[in-house]
């Protein structure tokens, strides 16, 4: 399959900083990957590269098969949308003459603006001035304008930055509905526990390496990390509970009516099979899967950083 985006061992140095060190990653159509690290971990950089904006230090970087910061890069650079870490509008204009300015400048068609508006939900806004939009209508004008020229890859970073958790989930299903549209989308981002159900794959960078690279499910299962599971259980049947476990547990948190078992995933169905077996010994139980977050802990430890 072609691939939109394509890093071959691209490495950035700004100086002494390498932001990138040899970082090979694929981004084909129609998948949504969300390139999540904490800050300074190279994922601003790596737009920048995607943009033509910048020049890797080594290796190669192709999008739609061209180098966008080489001779024949505009063509490339004409079918990316982006929405940068920190957009700044004139207040003074309403969205949709501010829609009409950006549209002007990418020589894109000015008549779907409305229509644009109204995937980002800002249809009713749209002849008021922009000086009144809250931060988060100002975050979804910023999509727009990154929509406009219908292109073929959208580069958004940090799209839920600094907003409540209302707008972010706003931000999230316009996300959410263009990639149900088949949009090819890359979404850097540090809000690692809020991204996971939002992209099909994920490439988790820190410190400018990229630490791994997949679906979710097929990183859990690699990094092998244990289940979390917390039981409800009649007061003074801890014990009970305990020793009815064939399989390795650990305690994590224990009190007279709650216990906290991290379980090796692997032993997680026999661990729920001895637990059913004690009957009303257990009122309650909740599995935690880990997240995200506990990912990119365990990869970094492994990293030894
Ligand atoms: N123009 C520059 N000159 C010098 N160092 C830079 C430059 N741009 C980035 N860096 C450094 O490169 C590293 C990666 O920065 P980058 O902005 O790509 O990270 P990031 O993951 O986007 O971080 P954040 O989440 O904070 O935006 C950092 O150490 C940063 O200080």
């Amino acid at each position: 399959m072609n691939a939109v985006v394509a890093l071959d061992a691209v490495s950035k140095n700004y100086g002494p900083v390498a932001a990138l060190e040899s970082v090979s990653l694929d981004l084909v159509a129609g998948e949504t990957v969300a390139l999540a690290g904490h800050n300074g971990a190279g994922k601003t950089t790596l737009m920048k590269l995607a943009l033509g904006l910048a020049r890797p230090s080594s290796g190669t970087i192709r999008v739609f098969g061209q180098d966008p910061a080489g001779r024949h890069g505009a063509r490339a650079r004409r079918r990316v949308g982006f929405l940068p870490e920190s957009a700044a509008f004139h207040g003074a204009m309403t969205g949709l003459e501010l829609l009409a300015f950006y549209a002007r400048l990418k020589r894109a068609r000015v008549e779907p603006l409305e229509e644009l508006l109204e995937r980002v939900g800002l249809d009713h806004a749209a002849n008021r001035r922009v000086g009144t939009y809250s931060k988060g209508m100002r975050q979804r004008l910023a999509l727009a304008q990154a929509l406009i020229g219908e292109p073929g890859l959208l580069l958004l970073d940090e799209p839920t930055s600094g907003l409540d958790p209302d707008s972010r989930m706003q931000v999230y299903d316009t996300i959410d509905r263009l990639r149900a549209e088949g949009s090819t989308i890359l979404i850097s981002t540090h809000a690692l526990a809020e991204i996971e159900s939002h992209a099909d794959r994920v490439a988790l960078l820190h410190r400018g390496k990229l630490l791994a690279a997949g679906e979710l499910q097929a990183l859990r299962r690699k990094a092998a990390l244990p289940s979390r599971i917390t039981l409800v259980v009649r007061p003074c049947h801890t014990e009970r509970v305990l020793s009815a476990l064939t399989v390795r547990a650990e305690v994590r948190a224990r009190s007279e009516e709650r216990l906290v078992l991290a379980v090796p995933h692997a032993d997680k169905i026999a661990a729920l099979r001895d637990i059913a077996g004690l009957g009303e010994a257990v009122t309650d139980i909740e599995i935690t899967e880990p997240g995200l977050e506990a990912l990119y802990h365990s990869l970094t430890r492994e990293d030894g950083r």
